[in-house]
């Protein structure tokens, strides 16, 4: 550890995430220096303290540091903090290895699977950096441009290393910032990216204008379908009813900030996957993700209607109104045929 007591921290990836947890985390009075491959964005943060592509308008805190270069990012960090793209996780790992500090741990904010794979993140981890690296993964319902403006915001850290899960949690938590703990990687990981999946869902649904009946619906439907899935990867149900599975499930399915809402509502109007996806201009981690979760699914014998009908729509295979009736046309059965809390 640095000299101060409070850990250094390296945030690796200055998007609207990684941006706004550096920013949490440098007012919380750590060292913090954030890493991204883009050099007009880092050159504008050090030279505005502002990250006019991703948070534009909302100042930084001036002892927050960036730069493209990823040995100086990690330069005595005691923290990693990994916020890149699932589809950059792997690589991004794999290029922070050499030059983590002896003794420090690695936490992500990635929201996803990798894709191809469909392995979970934490497996991932695990593979890449080896079983001695505390590793631990935060999520929850927090839109960044929200955390940015210093607004109340409550998530989770879980990890299979409960120091390192406290050690990640006491970084972020502040006055306006509750960081909780848990130790179940997997329902967290679950949670955090079915939920992206299942906001196109009622972002189609309210870009048709199907009503605030459907929208609930679709969440409280969709929240099982969590749940069904969670029970076969040996996630815990209380995991998918907090922080990393409803509460973001919630947010996520009703906030207009929401890209992956954002997505869905474009879809319903009619307009083309791709226009909507180059007018949203940031990470929709839903398109990757429908297909892994549903590899999951498959290989794990569970069906997923809504998650399913998400994935064919992103694929151009059926029109949103095909996804509807498909789902309107499901036979009858009980809400819960077997508990899912067991
Ligand atoms: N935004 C939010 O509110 C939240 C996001 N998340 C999750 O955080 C993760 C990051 O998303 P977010 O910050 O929102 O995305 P953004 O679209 O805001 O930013 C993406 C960032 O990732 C960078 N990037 C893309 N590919 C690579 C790569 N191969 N190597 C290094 N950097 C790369 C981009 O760099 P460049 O600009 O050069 O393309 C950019 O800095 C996602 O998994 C998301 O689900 C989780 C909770 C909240
Ligand atoms: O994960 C998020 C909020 O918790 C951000 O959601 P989107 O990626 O849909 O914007």
């Amino acid at each position: 550890m640095t000299q101060s007591a409070k850990p250094a921290v390296a945030v690796l990836g200055a998007g609207s995430w990684g941006t706004a947890l550096a920013a949490l985390i440098a007012r919380h009075g750590h060292r913090t220096v954030l890493w991204g491959r883009d050099a007009a964005t880092i050159a504008a943060i050090e030279a505005t303290g502002e990250n006019p592509r991703y948070l534009p308008g909302i100042p930084l805190p001036g002892n927050l540091r960036a730069t493209t270069a990823l040995p100086e990012a990690m330069a005595d960090a005691d923290l990693v903090l990994v916020v890149v793209p699932s589809h950059a996780f792997a690589e991004t790992l794999r290029a922070l290895a050499p030059w983590r500090e002896p003794g420090a741990g690695v936490a992500w904010a990635t929201k996803g699977f990798e894709p191809g794979s469909g392995r979970f993140l934490h497996e991932v981890a695990g593979e890449v950096l080896g079983d001695e690296v505390p590793l631990a993964v935060v999520t929850g319902p927090s839109f960044a441009k929200e955390v940015a403006q210093g607004l109340p915001t409550a998530l989770t850290v879980h990890s299979d290393d409960a120091g390192f899960a406290q050690q990640v949690a006491a970084v972020l938590h502040g006055p306006a910032f509750r960081a909780y703990t848990g130790d179940d990687m997997r329902g967290a990981e679950l949670g955090g990216a079915m939920k992206n999946v299942l906001a196109v869902a009622t972002g189609v649904a309210d870009g048709m204008n199907l009503g605030l009946n459907a929208r609930a619906g679709l969440i409280t439907r969709g929240l099982n379908e969590m749940l069904r899935l969670n029970k076969a990867i040996g996630g815990r149900p209380e995991t998918l009813m907090g922080l990393a599975g409803l509460g973001d499930l919630v947010l996520t399915c009703t906030g207009d900030l929401s890209r992956n809402r954002r997505l869905g509502l474009a879809l319903g109007r009619g307009q083309s996957i791709e226009d909507a996806v180059r007018e949203i201009g940031q990470v929709v981690e839903s398109i990757q993700t429908a297909d892994e979760v549903m590899r999951q699914a498959d290989a794990h014998g569970v069906e997923l209607p809504i998650a399913g009908n998400v994935r064919d729509v992103l694929h151009g295979d059926i029109s949103p109104g095909e996804g509807l009736k498909r789902l309107m046309a499901r036979e009858q059965k009980a809400e819960y045929p077997q508990s899912l809390f067991d």
